[in-house]
């Protein structure tokens, strides 16, 4: 371990980020009922250019109206390269109620972006006398924003979780697909006749997780399009889980439930995460320092994996 150890990410579920477009309001109500942990509002692409004023407005209604439980409540505000951000966040932090939790910054191209929302940001929540400090979560979704991520993820005491959006990045590096996310049908490899699909995203979540869990924040995989395919979101979110990912976002409500189960371990896991725990510490009190658990080695590695099982399990109330 580097004399430097590792933080841990905020304390808090988000198994699934459940969007909403702010242009819709008929949708409010039912997103803050949902089972997701994070609600993002979203000013951003899914609000046509003549929407955004009114998109604006419905939310900082919707930020003091509606009743959001204990999730967290994010809006997602225009790109710095648009002429709405700067809008968004002045009136969102001018007039929404202290119940907005976090700004979603998307297509972060590198830490000076972050540092002029945060600048903007902490002159208004001064000047307004706001007592909440609000997060930040981004979305890596350009060739820019990949080559940075480090920096990103560094760049501001707000920051608490990083996501990857596959349409933007796709488009970003030109990518040959109108997918968003997901197996892609060109990017196979063949062996005696065989196809077999590779993950195109792979690399990058995973340059996400190293700097997520590097700066102590929450690495997030982001939107699935097809929503009609329920089992292509469930292999997608399982490969995202394995590579440390904590959850992922949902374009559509049935999406929510199968991101919640993916993100949360199972009973079985979380079983056996404290076996070790437990035959760990009956090997430490006989003095050693590995053991033997159903056949295969557990060690003082193995403490922190069950560890980062049980930790989530404890989150959830398991
Ligand atoms: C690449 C990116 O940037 S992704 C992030 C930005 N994109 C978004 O925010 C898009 C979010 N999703 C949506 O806008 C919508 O779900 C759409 C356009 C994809 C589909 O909308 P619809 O055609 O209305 O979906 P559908 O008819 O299947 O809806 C079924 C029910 O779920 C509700 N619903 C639809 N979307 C949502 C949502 N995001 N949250 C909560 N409820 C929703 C509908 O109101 C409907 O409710 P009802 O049964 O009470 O009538
Ligand atoms: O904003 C999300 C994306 O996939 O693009
Ligand atoms: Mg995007």
């Amino acid at each position: 371990m580097s004399f430097r150890t590792q933080p841990l990410p905020p304390a808090r579920l988000n198994r699934c980020q459940l969007f909403g477009p702010g242009s819709r309001e008929s949708l409010f109500q039912k997103m803050a009922k949902s089972a997701a942990d994070v609600i993002n509002l979203d000013l951003e692409d899914s609000v046509a250019p003549d929407d955004k004023d009114r998109a604006r407005k419905n939310i900082i209604q919707a930020i003091g109206d509606i009743d959001w439980g204990d999730k967290t409540l994010s809006v997602r505000i225009n790109g710095l390269d648009t002429p709405f951000w700067y809008r968004d966040v002045v009136d969102l932090l001018e007039q929404a109620g202290e119940r907005l939790d976090q700004i979603m910054i998307p297509k972060a191209g590198n830490a000076s972006d972050i540092y002029a929302v945060d600048a903007l940001v902490t002159a208004v929540e001064r000047a307004k006398g706001r007592t909440k400090r609000i997060a930040f979560e981004v979305i890596i979704e350009s060739a820019a924003g990949i080559c940075h991520v480090e920096e990103i993820a560094a760049s501001s005491p707000r920051m608490q979780a990083i996501s990857l959006g596959a349409a933007d990045f796709a488009a970003s590096m030109g990518m040959a697909t109108t997918g968003i996310g997901g197996t892609q049908e060109n990017y196979y490899m063949i062996r005696e006749g065989q196809k077999y699909w590779p993950d195109p995203w792979h690399w990058a979540q995973t340059a996400i997780v190293a700097a997520c869990r590097t700066h102590g924040l929450l690495p997030v995989d982001g939107p699935f399009g097809d929503f009609s395919d329920a089992d292509g979101f469930v292999a997608q979110a399982r490969r995202s889980a394995t590579l440390g990912m904590v959850g992922k976002w949902a374009i559509h409500p049935s999406q929510v439930a199968l991101a919640n189960e993916v993100f949360s371990p199972s009973d079985a896991a979380v079983t056996e995460a404290r076996e070790i725990l437990a035959a760990m510490e009956k090997a430490k009190a006989e003095g050693a320092g590995a053991t033997v658990y159903k056949g295969r080695l557990v060690d003082i590695a193995s403490i922190k994996q069950a560890e980062v099982i049980v930790r989530q399990a404890e989150l959830i109330g398991g």
